[in-house]
């Protein structure tokens, strides 16, 4: 078989026209991508292998090499991993498979500037060769297949590649770079090449090796000395998996670039926690919490950022069932002593020892997050006790010192990004419900930033107050012009904002805090006990008795809307507001979800109206056809404060139309 030219994938043109023509402004970074790939095809052979050793050939010592030669202007990155097929290479060089790529190349602009960003936040893995050469050969055989089923696929990076079949006696890949210009100065050096290595690459778990080079005087008088290659290779990094090692050996800086590698996140971890975990499952974890969500945080396939290894072979990525998914934005590492090698996704599932595991990894994650929370505020809280569950070395926020983000301002930083996702635990972890609970953080009446915990409400509450005041609503201003606040605004009393869409169904698991219930304001009568005077209390049971032959013909009007009609104390300044039975779904959820397609259960709300309001006054005395204008404009109304529509918009307008011309009963 001959040489044969392919095109390269769409999307794969549109990423090697951006690397080639932007200016990248980190270029290094392509060995870190391709020293990585040669790593996880090593990884990868490891675990095929653990099924059928003969794919070790007689090359059982996993490692990389990296050489260059500085005549041709090459640089070659070397594995003896896994290696590819001739349909391997072809698919995975020429396409582009994974859907956070895919999504890169969807939102590229033509903005070169803001194309060279983005490209940051993704990573393009192989593609970044193109930053520094403008041609790329890789020359791979699959392990298990002849030396005659070796192939080479060759690229300048424009729009197409040649792929012709080779003989190659090694297992495994070699891709070669040719170099051009400011980049073949650059990076044809010995030194430069591994102080790159160990900014990036010092955590790979095999040994990544040069050739050794040795000073050598000049021969004759005046002739300069040079470095010459030995023929020797030797280890540059130190070989060993960053996560075995002890904490006090590894920097900041190494534990970054570990968080780099799983994440390929550009910016820091805002917190890292490892541990050594004895007991009666053993294991090391190294958890680490993002300071950015992820582009896909909110798709449902997310997939969880924990990479399973087993007495430091790699099982597999994405072990999903190593934490519960709302806490699916930790990326990190575990290492377990006891599950069997040939773990597969299904058994992890079932076991005891993944259980604890997933309990140990909850719990960390949990208290890294206390302690950040903490840090936040001024005064000590509940959340500095100690985890005692775990025989683990202490965890602080550790890592603090590495990132710009000051310590204090860490946790709001983390709930800005992931509170949303936080909050769905309430639902999903009832063990460590009160944990999650102390975690939370609101907007409310007395505060415009998301900052109010739960205890911090509980600290001011008014003397005879006897729940834990909230309003759900789509967002802040709507929340903050909620007709239901005025009765609180008016007695000072806080009622906090939730203003996120998992709000209310997290709600629904968490119905009182540390004794104290929760009661929304916009569901059931409101009983504010003790903070309601006696005068008031008469006043609007006077109000109601008066009130009684115009709310049944209110009832009577509205039959197909509300479910009832009464008076109430909690409006001020507005005539009437809606709310629904205690346990029912809100109006502001019913509509979500009817926007999400879902099927919501007809329900009608309770329409309560301000008998010292002019607009309800009025309605006493009122004939028949304009009584029933008014009971509609009165309820769409209140459909309209909380940022409904009414259901028939246009007899709205006409109606209120008649009133403001003065033709009510037209
Ligand atoms: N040295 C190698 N040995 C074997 N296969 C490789 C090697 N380098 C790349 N590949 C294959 O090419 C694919 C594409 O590589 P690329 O670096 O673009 O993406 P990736 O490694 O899948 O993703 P990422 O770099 O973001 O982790 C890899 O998934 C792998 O299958």
């Amino acid at each position: 078989m001959s040489t044969q030219k392919h095109a390269f994938q769409a999307e794969v043109a549109q990423v090697l026209h951006l690397v080639t023509h932007s200016l990248y402004s980190n270029p290094e970074i392509f060995l870190r991508e391709l020293v990585s790939n040669a790593a996880d095809a090593c990884d990868k052979l490891r675990f095929e292998a653990l099924n059928n050793p003969a794919l070790y050939e007689d090359a059982p010592d996993l490692r990389v090499r990296i050489s260059f030669d500085a005549d041709a202007k090459t640089l070659t990155i070397e594995d003896n991993g896994i290696g590819m097929s001739q349909e391997e290479a072809i698919a995975n060089l020429g396409t582009i498979a994974k859907s956070g790529t895919r999504e890169f190349t969807s939102r590229l602009t033509g903005d070169q500037k803001a194309d060279a960003q983005l490209i940051g936040q993704f990573g393009v893995g192989f593609y970044s060769a193109f930053i520094v050469a403008d041609k790329v050969i890789v020359e791979t055989r699959r392990a298990g297949l002849p030396a005659s089923e070796g192939v080479r696929w060759i690229s300048q990076g424009t729009g197409d590649f040649e792929v012709e079949p080779i003989e190659h006696a090694e297992r495994g890949t070699r891709i070669t770079l040719h170099l051009q210009g400011d980049a073949a100065e650059q990076f044809l050096n010995g030194w430069k090449l591994k102080s790159i290595i160990n900014k990036y690459s010092d955590h790979i778990s095999l040994p990544v090796q040069m050739e050794k080079e040795e000073w050598k005087d000049g021969e004759k008088e005046g002739e300069p000395g040079r470095m010459v290659k030995t023929g020797e290779w030797e280890t540059i990094n130190q070989a060993s998996a960053l996560w075995t090692r002890p904490k006090k050996d590894i920097t900041d800086e190494q534990y970054i670039a570990f968080y780099q590698h799983l994440s390929h996140d550009f910016a820091p971890p805002l917190a890292w926690s490892h541990n050594k975990v004895e007991g009666s499952t053993e294991y090391t974890q190294l958890l680490y919490i993002p300071s950015k969500a992820p582009h896909d945080l909110w798709n449902r396939d997310k997939k969880a950022g924990i990479k399973l290894y087993v007495k430091r072979v790699f099982i597999m990525d994405e072990a999903e069932a190593l934490l519960p998914s709302y806490l699916r934005f930790v990326f990190g590492v575990l290492d377990s002593a006891d599950l069997p090698l040939n773990v597969s996704r299904e058994l992890l599932q079932e076991s005891r020892d993944v259980r604890a595991i997933r309990d140990g990894n909850t719990r960390r994650v949990l208290g890294m997050l206390e302690a950040m929370a903490q840090a936040a505020s001024a005064k000590p809280t509940d959340a500095d006790v100690t985890d005692v569950t775990d025989k683990s070395d202490a965890s602080k926020t550790e890592g603090a010192q590495a990132n710009a983000i000051p310590e204090e301002e860490k946790y709001a930083r983390f709930y800005a990004e992931f509170g949303a996702v936080l909050k769905e635990g309430l639902g999903e972890d009832f063990a460590n419900r009160d944990r999650i609970a102390k975690l939370l953080r609101y907007a409310s009446t007395a505060s415009d930033t998301v900052s109010v915990s739960l205890a911090d409400y509980k600290a001011r509450m008014k003397e005879g107050q006897k729940a834990i005041y909230y309003i759900t609503a789509d967002n802040l201003a709507a929340a903050k012009s909620s007709p239901q606040l005025e009765l609180f605004r008016k007695k000072g009393i806080e009622v906090l904002f939730m203003t996120d869409r998992v709000d209310e169904w997290a709600m629904g698991f968490l119905h009182e805090f540390d004794g104290t219930p929760l009661q929304s304001i916009a569901k059931g009568a409101v009983d504010l006990g003790d903070l309601q005077d006696e005068e008031e209390r008469k006043a609007a049971e006077e109000a109601a008795a008066q009130f009684k032959p115009v709310l049944e013909k209110l009832k009577q009007v509205l039959k197909d809307e509300a479910e009832d009609v009464r008076v109430t104390t909690r409006l001020v300044d507005s005539p009437a507001c809606l709310v629904v039975k205690d346990g029912q779904l809100s109006n502001q959820m019913a509509r979500l979800l009817r926007q999400a397609g879902q099927p919501v259960p007809e329900m009608k709300p309770v329409l309560e109206v301000n008998p010292a309001h002019p607009l309800v006054t009025k309605l006493q005395d009122q004939a028949d056809t304009q009584f029933e204008e008014l009971a509609h404009i009165l309820f769409d109304q209140a459909v309209l404060a909380e940022g409904g529509l009414p259901r028939d918009p246009a007899a709205y307008v006409r109606r209120v139309n008649n009133v403001l011309t003065g033709n009510a009963a037209a």
